[in-house]
């Protein structure tokens, strides 16, 4: 099995790159791009389709041979403004010229062709938990969308000294309409940035069973298990999640021993 944390390498161009090679898996790919004005990113998709997440700047966005202008908002994810997104179907190319610094994230999974190019507008806002589990949800492209052939993805802002993706819960048995079997990608950032965060990643048999102190930039591969996020007093957590397996549905389980908090009064 692939290390399941993955530190950027370096501090720009292209810093992650996490395919199902390198991962060990089947369907879900991240790349991630630090730029500075005036930089450019490109990609050809190939089999793949492509959600790219302006996580921070302003860039210029073309893809499938539509120029899409100038796009992005937040300068930082913890303004807490929802992302600027394109979808870009397989067998297109993409290019993305920075304005600002930007943090550009290339979210991919199998795609089977035949959606436009297009900005995913509507992203909503949700609150989830309560007390020291609340944590504040951006579904990008969640199965409610028809927007992807099999990409999911989301980003969680939590509050320091909360938890999140608690209970622990995983999605990893294709077993339809109990459970999804799909894979995830967890890219973190913390507020102060010198902060850390923890995520465990873990089964209920105990053959997997991680517990990983995470930076500022880093990548947490989700194979399968359990996958809760603690941060700790003083650093708010960001982390945007990528998920896809061979249904574009999220269902998922939460452990036995813990299912208990969320029915708690
Ligand atoms: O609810 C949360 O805290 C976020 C998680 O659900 C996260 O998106 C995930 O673990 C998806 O399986």
């Amino acid at each position: 099995m692939a290390e399941l944390l993955v530190k950027p390498r370096g501090s720009s161009g292209k810093i992650h790159d996490i395919t199902p090679e390198s991962a060990g898996w089947g369907y879900v790919g991240f790349g991630l791009y630090r730029l500075k004005p005036g930089e450019k990113a490109a990609e050809i998709t190939g089999d793949r389709e492509v959600i790219l997440v302006l996580v921070e700047g302003k860039a210029k966005l073309s893809a499938a041979g539509q120029d899409f202008g100038l796009m992005g908002e937040r300068m930082s994810v913890f303004e807490r403004l929802k992302p600027h997104c394109l979808y870009v179907p397989s067998g297109a190319k993409w290019q993305a010229f920075a304005e600002t610094e930007c943090t550009l994230a290339v979210c991919s999974a199998p795609g089977k062709g035949g959606r436009p190019a297009s900005i995913i507008a509507d992203i909503g806002f949700e609150e989830r938990g309560k007390g020291a589990n609340t944590r504040f949800i951006h579904p990008i492209a969640m199965e409610d969308k028809d927007v992807a052939d099999s990409l999911l993805v989301t980003e969680v802002f939590t509050p320091a000294g909360n938890w999140s993706s608690y209970p622990p819960h995983r999605h990893d048995e294709d077993d339809y309409p109990n459970m999804t079997y799909l894979e995830e990608t967890y890219y973190h950032r913390l507020n102060p940035s010198q902060g850390f965060g923890v995520q465990r990643v873990f089964t209920e048999d105990g053959s997997l069973d991680e517990t990983m102190a995470v930076s500022d930039g880093d990548v947490v591969l989700v194979p399968k298990g359990h996958h809760p996020c603690g941060a700790p007093y003083g650093y708010e957590m960001y982390y945007l999640n990528v998920m896809a397996g061979p249904l574009r549905k999220w269902r998922f389980k939460n452990h036995p021993d813990h299912d208990w908090i969320v029915h708690a009064p």
